[in-house]
């Protein structure tokens, strides 16, 4: 590869795109960063062609941060490298590398910027592009604390662009869940879906609250509904409700718990099934519906109330996809965002209320990397821009 020896164009000694020397290649290093209402996530590209020369040449500061972020899988107190989703051997660029998921929660956005002044990242780049609400946010924050300046980039653009390069680098990451029934787990399978020819979709964002895109191609999409009652809300009420203090533990309860003694059911009201419209029994009439009888409330444990809480913005979620699907004449319904991780649960209520209330005409998908699309579009950005 060229390698470039203007000294004035901060490229590392790699070769880089606009300098005077024979460059070709962007800065390193290659971070894409989506800063949400809960969490911030990080793409970072590891390049792994590195030759001898380029090693030698390669600048202490870039080195540090290739290590520290590659040899650590937990960042100071908060931050996680989502190591199971990894992806080797990537082509972007122009180079082969890995890529790495970072996430920490937009509340230690602090201590990050902290770390950036730490590893002297700014000695690196000046730029850095960033996407979610947080790029406008934390914009001053990190300009006067570590004098670099946040590109901002649309973070339902960067959704898009993020699935579409994800899904088209590895075949299973898009997936379904067959038979979803929640009472028969035995049945229910994860397959993979094949995504080649995907357009019309929808896709649900599942963040801190939910955005729905209607994707008619490539570059043509509109978001055309959304909802407050999202992840934030499932986590906030969690927390009011049962004490609890993280996701992973509201998850850990909800998994325990049984929501038919917090919700009141059709049959709980009709005695069995409501047969005139077609309402089965076991279906959930009124979410928490339960909880106006003092005889319930002793009844319930938090896990119960931790279920049903799962379950109530779940199926919400659900109904508004379904209707936003009918309404834009679109059959696929792409489910993202963190309130998926590690969430099974949701995750087959989804796919069950798809496929129920739309008589099999509706599909629940799902993605591996579903809370870093934004983060992996806004990579893709900077490479892209770069490269231009
Ligand atoms: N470690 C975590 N900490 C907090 N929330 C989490 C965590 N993992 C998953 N979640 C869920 O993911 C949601 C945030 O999803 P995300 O797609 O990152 O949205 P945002 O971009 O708004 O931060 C939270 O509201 C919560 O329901
Ligand atoms: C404002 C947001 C785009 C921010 O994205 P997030 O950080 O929640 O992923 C999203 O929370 C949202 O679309 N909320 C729902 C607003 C509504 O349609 O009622």
């Amino acid at each position: 590869m060229a390698q470039c020896d203007d000294s004035q164009s901060h490229c590392n000694g790699l070769a880089v795109a606009g300098c005077k020397g024979e460059c070709v290649l962007p800065h390193m290093p290659w971070f894409g960063m989506d800063v949400g209402g809960t969490l911030a996530k990080l793409v970072y590209f590891e390049p792994t062609d590195v030759t001898e020369d380029e090693e030698q040449q390669e600048v202490e500061t870039l080195r540090t941060i290739r290590r520290y972020l590659t040899g650590n899988v937990a960042y100071g107190s908060a931050g996680i490298r989502d190591v199971h989703l990894q992806m080797e051997g990537v082509r972007l660029g122009g180079r082969t590398g890995t890529l790495h998921f970072i996430r920490f929660p937009t509340s230690s956005m602090r201590a990050f910027i902290e770390l950036t002044k730490e590893k002297k990242l700014a000695t690196l780049a000046d730029t850095i592009c960033a996407t979610g609400g947080g790029a406008y946010k934390f914009e001053h924050d990190f300009k006067t604390e570590v004098n670099l300046t946040l590109q901002k980039l649309d973070e339902l653009n960067s959704l898009i662009q993020g699935i579409h390069f994800i899904d088209s680098l590895y075949l299973s990451e898009c997936y379904y869940w067959s038979h979803p029934d929640i009472r028969d787990s035995e049945q229910c399978k994860k397959l993979p879906f094949d995504f080649s020819d995907p357009y019309p979709y929808l896709v649900v964002n599942i963040g801190s609250g939910v955005s729905i895109l209607a994707v008619r191609s490539k570059d043509e999409y509109q978001r055309v509904s959304g909802t407050s009652l999202g992840g934030g809300t499932f986590l906030g009420l969690c927390c009011l409700l049962t004490g609890c203090q993280t996701y992973e533990e509201a998850i850990e309860m909800a998994t325990h718990g049984d929501s038919t003694k917090v919700d009141k059911l059709v049959k709980d009201i009709y005695g069995g099934d409501y047969e005139r419209f077609n309402l089965p029994g076991h279906i959930v009439a009124s979410s928490f519906g339960h909880m106006l009888s003092p005889e319930h409330r002793e009844d319930v444990t938090k896990c119960d109330l931790a279920r049903a809480t799962l379950v109530t913005i779940t199926n919400n979620i659900g109904s508004i996809a379904r209707m936003t699907a009918l309404n834009q004449g679109i059959d696929k319904v792409v489910f993202v965002g963190n309130f998926l991780r590690v969430n099974p649960i949701a995750m087959k209520l989804l796919a069950y209320a798809m496929e129920y209330w739309s008589k099999g005409q509706l599909k629940a998908l799902f993605l591996e990397h579903e809370g870093y699309m934004g983060a992996v579009g806004c990579l893709l950005e900077l490479v892209k821009q770069k490269l231009s």
